[in-house]
C-alpha cells in the first residue's frame, strides 16, 4: 500500500492556498511527519485525505492511495484510518465492542468476529479486557484499544493527528513504537502529524514542512 500526495493545497472559499502545495510519496509501513505552523493547515490537510474536507474549502492536487486517485471517492470508499489526540472510545460500549465496531465487514460470523476482537486485544496487551468499561482504562491502554480498533477496519492509510502529544514522556515513547511497528507489519502508510521533532526523529521516514 502507498499513499501519494500529489501537488496538494487547500483554498478557503475566495481566499489564497492555506500551504505551497504539498507533494509526498508515502511508503508501504513508512512513516511520513507533516510539520508546520499552528494555523497553517495541518489538520485540513488530514482532513482533505480522509474525505472529510469542509465545503467551506476546495482542494487543489491529488491524493492517490496504491496509484489510484481517491479525490472522488467518499470517505467510507477510501479506507483511511484516523487517530487523534484524543484516543476515544465509545463510553457506552465495552472494550471488546468497540474493536468490534471498527471491524472490517469481510470478516463475517458471530465467533470469527470475536476472535478476530480477542487476537487484537491479545497484540495490544489488552488480553482479558473484552468486557471492561473504557472508563476504567489508562490512558495508553486507551490509546492502543483506539489503534487496534482503527486497524481492526482494514485502512489502506493511516493518518495521525498528534495522537502522542497528550501523553507522558515514557508513555508517548511506548505508544509511538507501537503505532510504528503495527504501521510497519502491516505495510500501511502512515501520516503523522506533529509539533514534535522528536515524533519526526522516531518516525524515520520523509518530513516535509508546510510553509
Ligand atoms: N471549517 C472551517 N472553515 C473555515 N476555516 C477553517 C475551518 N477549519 C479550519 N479553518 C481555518 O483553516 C486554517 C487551518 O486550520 P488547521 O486546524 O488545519 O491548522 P493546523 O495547522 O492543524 O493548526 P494547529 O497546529 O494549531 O492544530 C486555520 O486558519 C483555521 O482557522
Amino acid at each position: 500500500m502507498t499513499l501519494d500526495l500529489i501537488s496538494l493545497s487547500i483554498r478557503p472559499q475566495g481566499g489564497a492556498p492555506l500551504f505551497a502545495p504539498v507533494s509526498l510519496c508515502v511508503a508501504a509501513g513508512e512513516v511520513a511527519t507533516v510539520m508546520g505552523p499552528s494555523g497553517i493547515g495541518k489538520s485540513t490537510l488530514l482532513d482533505a485525505i480522509g474525505g472529510h474536507l469542509s465545503p467551506a474549502f476546495t482542494l487543489l492536487g491529488d491524493v492517490r492511495l496504491n496509484g489510484r486517485s481517491v479525490i472522488g471517492l467518499p470517505a467510507e470508499a477510501r479506507r483511511i484510518g484516523l487517530m487523534f489526540q484524543e484516543a476515544l472510545l465509545f463510553p457506552h460500549l465495552s472494550v471488546g465492542d468497540n474493536l468490534a465496531f471498527g471491524l472490517a465487514a469481510e470478516v463475517k460470523g458471530k465467533a470469527a468476529r470475536r476472535a478476530a476482537v480477542e487476537q487484537a486485544l491479545l497484540r495490544a496487551g489488552l488480553a482479558g479486557f473484552y468486557a471492561r468499561d473504557p472508563a476504567t482504562l489508562s490512558g495508553g491502554q486507551r490509546a492502543r484499544a483506539a489503534l487496534m480498533r482503527t486497524l481492526l477496519a482494514k485502512p489502506q492509510a493511516l493518518l495521525l493527528d498528534e495522537p502522542f502529544s497528550r501523553l507522558d514522556a515514557g508513555l508517548r515513547d511506548d505508544i509511538r513504537n507501537f503505532v510504528f511497528d503495527h504501521a510497519r507489519q502491516e505495510q500501511i502508510p502512515v501520516l503523522l502529524v506533529t509539533h514534535d521533532s522528536s515524533d519526526a526523529d522516531a518516525a524515520g521516514g520523509p518530513v516535509f514542512n508546510l510553509r
